[in-house]
């Protein structure tokens, strides 16, 4: 156990990782001449070498090009969106038509929740794990309010266990009890506070056999966990570009809509880019939207924010989701393996152990309490180990298998060991 506590242990691991390579292809952070080993790609994934010259391309074609930059080229605007659905497919286990980018993240829920939260006097309800990131509550709060009905009631949060944790059970028992009344249950891919990740097509036979549709924030689970979207018969989900997709502060998102509702008759608030791509420019009166994910776009796309992810996608079709989670398990199990025979004394787990129910993140608890954890992540900060703080008691570390190393996450134990010692 002690040998993998090396420098040695830990070069040897990196120097026979099969995705070495790719570390080359991002800007790695320095703070004057610290380097800084970066394990926030679950908040802002880093800056692919190649996203700069996606961006220019973009610039270069409107210096030139003016307006005919949208009709001419293979990168022409009109179709620039789809230059990208292939690759998000793959990634996310999904049908090209069943893909979009679109929008920012907590705009394509609101905008899919008006499609397929459909709530009646006897079936009002949305089904949420307790504790869900802000944005995400106050959306399906106001979701439900919007259509009259009641947060406190009609808003259903699933408390976790003791541990912190959901599993697949606790969501069963919340539907045994309040399934007849849920309209659509809400669940997150990976649980962003604790890194709990979950079965998606046995969430989804759940809400289904309740009579529920069933759709995914998918916001840290894109790209950090291989996906079958389409397999896992999800009515729809939407997940953000800036994380493990490393597209930018800001990038544009995502969205999935199952194949079974390609057809058009679902309402939705409507917008020209959703239109029949062939009739658009018509500019007739009648919305007739384009069967698939495409119809539920509203604008034109802005292509200088979709730039950067055509450059991410590029790593990703190279590095392949299989492999990429074979590293993301050993980095991550790594991690783990130090801080149980290292930290064991100042750190607590909060994320599962077992392999198939977490992605590329472990969130701490430092033993000591509130106090102590601000503390220690402060210390790391300042000794240039960048993890991230979630109130209220958190520290997250997302070893991310495009860019980390053996070597960061020996650095983040040395400097975790350092603060204890000192
Ligand atoms: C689970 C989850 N949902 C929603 C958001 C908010 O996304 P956005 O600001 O892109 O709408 C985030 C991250 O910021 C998130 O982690
Ligand atoms: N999008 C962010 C931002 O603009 C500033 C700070 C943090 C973020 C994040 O993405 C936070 C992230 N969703 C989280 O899991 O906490």
């Amino acid at each position: 156990m002690s040998d993998f506590f090396t420098d040695d242990y830990a070069a040897t691991a990196d120097a026979a990782d099969p995705l070495q390579r790719f570390r080359a292809q991002f800007h790695l952070p320095r703070f004057g001449d610290v380097e800084q080993a970066y394990f926030v790609g679950n908040s802002l994934g880093l800056q692919p070498r190649g996203a700069r010259a996606q961006v220019e391309d973009v610039l270069d074609k409107w210096a030139m090009e003016a307006v005919e930059g949208h009709f001419r080229g293979s990168s022409q605007w009109m179709t620039y969106h789809g230059l990208v659905g292939a690759q998000l497919a793959e990634i996310v286990g999904a049908q090209p038509e069943e893909v979009v980018a679109m929008n920012s993240l907590t705009a394509n829920l609101h905008f899919l929740m008006v499609g397929f939260y459909r709530p009646t006097a006897e079936r009002p309800a949305i089904l949420m794990e307790a504790g869900a990131f802000p944005s995400d509550r106050y959306a399906l709060e106001s979701q439900v309010r919007f259509h009259g009905f009641d947060p406190d009631t009609d808003l259903i949060e699933v408390q976790p266990g003791a541990d912190g944790l959901f599993g697949t059970d606790a969501i069963a028992a919340a539907l045994e009890q309040h399934g007849h009344r849920v309209a659509l249950v809400l669940w997150p891919g990976v649980q962003y506070r604790t890194g709990e990740a979950f079965d998606l097509a046995e969430i989804v036979r759940l809400g289904h056999a309740a009579g529920a549709v069933v759709g995914f924030d998918l916001a840290h689970a894109a790209g950090n966990l291989p996906l079958q979207l389409h397999d896992s018969n999800a009515d729809f989900a939407v997940w953000c570009h800036y994380k493990y997709l490393n597209s930018g502060p800001g990038a544009v998102a995502g969205a999935f809509v199952h194949a079974r509702h390609a057809q058009t008759d679902r309402p939705r608030f409507a917008g020209w880019w959703g239109h029949d791509a062939a009739t658009r420019f018509r500019m007739g009166p009648d919305f007739q939207p384009t069967p698939g994910a495409e119809g539920w776009q509203l604008s034109n796309p802005p292509i200088l924010g979709l730039a950067p992810l055509r450059a991410s996608l590029d790593l990703f079709t190279e590095a392949g989701m299989p492999a990429l989670r074979a590293k993301s398990e050993t980095l991550t199990g790594y991690l783990e393996t130090l801080i149980r025979s290292q930290l064991d004394d100042v750190l607590d787990i909060a994320t599962p152990r077992d392999v198939a129910r977490r992605g590329a993140q472990l969130s701490l608890r430092v033993r000591g309490g509130r106090e102590q954890g601000r503390a220690l992540f402060e210390y790391l900060s300042d000794n240039g180990v960048l993890g991230d703080w979630r109130e209220p008691d958190v520290i997250r570390i997302s070893p991310a298998p495009l860019y980390n190393t053996h070597a960061d996450v020996l650095r983040f134990v040395r400097t975790v060991a350092r603060w204890r010692d000192a």
